[in-house]
């Protein structure tokens, strides 16, 4: 059993391949040894959390969920633990696994109750699993907004109860309903799932625990995979500023150069060897003050050729005349903000970018440029999230970072990752256009487009979980933190 922090590389499988593996599994095992085993873990993890608890109140659906409650209702009992059980569901109608472990809760000698404890010093949440099928309603619905609202934590076994396991989208109506008061804690069992780590799978989940059940050794196909700790790499003595490579900002039509200058500042302190800004308001000063090393230049005049070029960052409308030119000049390319809206409406623009497939091009919608880029609606996107990123990466040939909590990047072929770092301290104007800046300096040293996105997301996210707590986090201070892909 472990925790999952940013530092954490792991495979993430979908609901469809951690059946498959529950089936290998528990055909190699005697009966009900998983379930022994997932309620063994349960109950020595509600320990940990909760080692004083006079009452520890379980709250067991109607499926294997329901099972592992019970199995760990049972184990606590055992250790001293009391245990107070709220149940849905009939017992005919319990899977053969749960039943068994019902009958050993109920020897075990826990408290069934129809109702909740008023007073508990912690939640097991066994309502629904991966076998979650619909939105909870009733007294499922009901005991789930109490375990939100109470000052108890609460422990989700496997998934949180209403999370779609496969995407992290929460069920509506048990959305409305949370309070987000209680501390989360979840145990997820046997695999990890995607779920988990974006949408509404961060806020449901808590902090994650894994157990594998001792099964460790089954192979099936990841659907996405957390990246783990960015490689550390080194500048070497013998180099000079041409090896970290050029970066050109094109963006910062009138009213928004400040956009621009981000993403021109966080490129420089993500290590680019030189930034030039071409902003799109001829009125703007060809002097940052403050950044003197940016080099400004007009649009026209720049040699894309051997250039990472950073495009689209308070672009405004006026990008759109240069992106042809852009898109079939720059060596390197990543598409932010008003770029993406300008492909989005131009199938010529989208022809263009299919035919840089081969080269390096990342794209870093948040869920509306996507949603627009997929002809579709950001409540679309945000239901099936890594759905979504792999599409959009397929139909434009690039590698696509769609933003949010729990940044999905992916690529036209091969897994796609989830980040786990970041926090909502970055829903602040301008935080995007840092992490375009980002991304073009870990592109322009030449890392390859999917390492250097994934590294510059997780960097991105990695300084505002860093940031402390009585600074404000704000997008020009995010920039001035960025360090060097290589020291
Ligand atoms: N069978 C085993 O030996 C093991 C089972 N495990 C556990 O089993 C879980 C999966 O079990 P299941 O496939 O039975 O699925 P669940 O226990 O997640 O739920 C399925 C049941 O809930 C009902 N249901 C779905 N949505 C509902 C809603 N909104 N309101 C009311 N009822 C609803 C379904 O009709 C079905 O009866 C895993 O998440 C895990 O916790 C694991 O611990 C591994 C071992
Ligand atoms: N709640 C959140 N949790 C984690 N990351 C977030 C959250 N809100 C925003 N972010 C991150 O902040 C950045 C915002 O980018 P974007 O929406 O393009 O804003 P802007 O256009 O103002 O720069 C993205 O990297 C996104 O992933
Ligand atoms: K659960």
């Amino acid at each position: 059993m472990f925790r999952i922090t940013s530092a954490t590389a792991a495979d993430l499988f979908d609901i469809a391949a951690t059946r498959r593996i529950e089936e290998t599994a528990a055909k190699a095992l005697p009966p009900h040894t998983l379930m022994q085993r997932a309620g063994l873990a349960v109950a020595r993890f509600a320990m940990a959390v909760a080692p004083h608890a006079r009452v520890v109140w379980v709250a067991c659906g109607p499926g294997n969920n329901g099972g592992d409650g019970f199995e760990a209702a049972a184990q606590l009992q055992r250790r001293g633990f009391r245990t107070v059980a709220t149940r849905i569901g009939d017992d005919d109608r319990l899977p053969a696994d749960a039943q068994a472990s019902l009958r050993r809760a109920r020897e075990a000698g826990v408290t069934f109750a129809e109702a909740p404890p008023t007073q508990y010093e912690l939640a097991v949440d066994a309502l629904l699993g991966i076998g979650s099928a619909r939105a909870p309603s009733g007294a499922m619905l009901d005991w789930l907004r109490r375990m939100a609202e109470g000052t108890a934590p609460v422990l989700s076994i496997d998934t949180p109860s209403g999370l779609d396991a496969d995407t992290g989208a929460m069920a509506a109506n048990y959305l409305q309903a949370d309070s987000a008061q209680a501390r989360r804690i979840c145990l997820s069992l046997l695999t990890l799932k995607p779920g988990l780590f974006s949408a509404h799978g961060r806020d449901a989940a808590g902090e994650v625990w894994f157990d594998d059940l001792g099964v460790a050794g089954i192979v099936d196909s990841p659907v996405a995979r957390l990246p783990g700790l960015p490689a550390a790499t080194r500048r070497h003595h013998a180099s000079h500023k041409g090896s970290y490579g050029d970066v050109a900002v094109i963006g910062g039509a009138p009213g928004m150069a400040g956009a621009a200058l981000l993403a021109g500042s966080a490129a420089l302190n993500a290590g680019a060897g030189r930034v030039f800004v071409a902003l799109l308001d001829p009125g703007a000063p060809a002097l940052d003050q403050l950044r003197p090393e940016l080099m400004f230049r007009r649009p026209d005049t720049l040699d894309l050729s051997g250039m990472t070029v950073v495009s689209g960052c308070g672009g405004g409308a006026a990008v759109g005349e240069l992106l042809p030119h852009i898109l079939q000049t720059a060596d390197a390319l990543v598409l932010d903000a008003d770029a993406l809206n300008g492909i989005a409406a131009d199938p010529a623009l989208q022809k263009l970018l299919k035919a840089r497939s081969g080269l390096s091009t990342v794209l870093t919608p948040h869920p509306l440029e996507a949603a627009r880029l997929l002809g579709s609606n950001t409540g679309e996107v945000q239901r099936n999230r890594l759905a979504a990123a792999q599409d959009l990466a397929k139909r434009f040939g690039a590698i696509v970072a769609l933003k949010g909590s729990g940044t999905v990047i992916a690529q036209p072929d091969g897994t796609p990752v989830i980040n786990v770092t970041g926090n909502a301290r970055l829903a602040t104007a301008g935080t995007g256009d840092v992490l375009a800046g980002m991304v073009g300096a870990a592109l322009a040293a030449r890392l390859a487009p999917m390492a250097a996105t994934c590294e510059a997301v997780w960097r991105h996210g990695d300084l505002a979980d860093q940031w402390p707590e009585e600074i404000p986090l704000t997008a020009g201070a995010l920039a001035g933190g960025c360090l060097p892909v290589a020291r």
